[in-house]
């Protein structure tokens, strides 16, 4: 095969950041991707349809000419958040969903959920609602094993946050383990979850062999070689609960390259590609357009797009540097080759 066309795609995670940064982020995803999920995690959180909205203002005066990209809003969830703001979030078709960080577990998460139990009432109007819950599913006890701490979540939290609340529509973002896996394969229709390509294309190993490597690190952590299989094997299963989220994350190289580096993996400059490299060494390229075009879409309620994205079978080079105006980043697979490009 020479050429892919898929409708185009949407990613259902994604951080753009603000400011100055919206400049460079939001070209690159536009460019390929035609809705995204916009992470809150600024800082000031974006914890209401207001700030949503004016957010949404600021990506969109950076979306190139002739580019037609819907910035889907997420808000999020705090402890003080109301069921009046979740009220205001489903009268608000902008809105897609609330954001639940535990906090302390992720970039910019200090201002998230201390007590979940404690927000039933909200979670309770989400279901009655249904406004999609998206989760960052990790437990921050310091006495939790950072490569335990997503099934001790989905053990401890998830799991009862559903008995609890059946008809939530929740999604469980940039899954890691087997456990999570089985966690969504276990739910009704109303659970799914997002799937990186850096938890496709890599394990543990790819961070700490032959040399610490902080563009491969981010949260939740990359698992052992196992889990990867197991989400590789998801990916490509054909079921509807597991599509595309890419999780880009931007921070500076020199916020990334440092004695304490921050988590995130810049992903967007090369995204479709490196999914489309997954597929296709899972031999399974008859399978991207439903894990990034229709799945989603289907599950969030949005018509697959009309529009076509052409992929053609072409080696090019990650480039090894982005410029911005914050200073430069390294992008993920940074100057490391992909096979699939993006035909303009
Ligand atoms: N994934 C990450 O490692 N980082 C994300 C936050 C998140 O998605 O957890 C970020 O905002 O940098
Ligand atoms: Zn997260
Ligand atoms: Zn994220």
């Amino acid at each position: 095969m020479q050429q892919i066309s898929l409708p185009r795609p949407d990613d259902w995670h994604l951080h753009l950041r603000d400011d100055e940064l919206l400049a460079t982020t939001v070209p690159a995803s536009a460019k390929v991707f035609g809705r995204a999920v916009i992470m809150p995690n600024l800082v000031p959180p974006v914890t209401s349809v207001a700030q949503a909205m004016a957010y949404r203002d600021r990506i969109l005066a950076e979306v190139p000419a002739g580019v037609s990209f819907q910035p889907l809003m997420a808000l999020y969830l705090t402890q003080e958040t109301s069921v009046e703001t979740v009220k205001a979030a489903a009268a608000e078709s902008e809105v897609i969903g609330f954001k639940l960080y535990p906090s302390g577990a992720t970039t910019n998460s200090a201002a998230g959920v201390t007590d979940i139990e404690a927000l039933d009432s909200v979670f309770a109007a989400m279901a009655e609602h249904q406004v999609p819950l998206l989760v960052h599913g990790e437990v921050t006890a310091a006495e939790i094993d950072i490569f335990d701490r997503e099934k001790v979540f989905i053990d401890t939290k998830l799991r009862p946050l559903m008995v609890r609340h059946p008809k939530l529509r929740l999604v469980l973002e940039h899954i890691t383990t087997s456990d999570a896996v089985s966690f969504v394969e276990s739910m009704g229709p109303n659970v799914a979850a997002t799937i990186t390509p850096q938890h496709l294309l890599m394990n543990r190993n790819d961070l700490l062999i032959g040399g610490i490597r902080p563009h491969n690190y981010c949260l939740p952590i990359l698992k052992r070689r196992e889990h990867q299989q197991v989400l590789q094997k998801a990916a490509v299963s054909g079921s509807p609960k597991f599509f595309l989220g890419t999780d880009s994350a931007p921070h500076a190289q020199s916020k990334k390259e440092a004695a304490c580096g921050c988590a995130g993996c810049y992903s967007a400059p090369a995204a479709l590609q490196l999914y489309a490299e997954f597929f296709e060494r899972m031999e399974a390229l008859d399978k991207l357009a439903d894990f990034a075009s229709h799945f989603g879409a289907d599950f969030y309620g949005y018509p697959r797009s009309s529009e076509t994205v052409t992929l053609r079978r072409e080696s090019w080079q990650v480039p090894g540097t982005v410029n911005t105006a914050v200073g430069p980043m390294v992008p993920y697979w940074a100057n490391e080759k992909l096979n699939w490009q993006v035909v303009e």
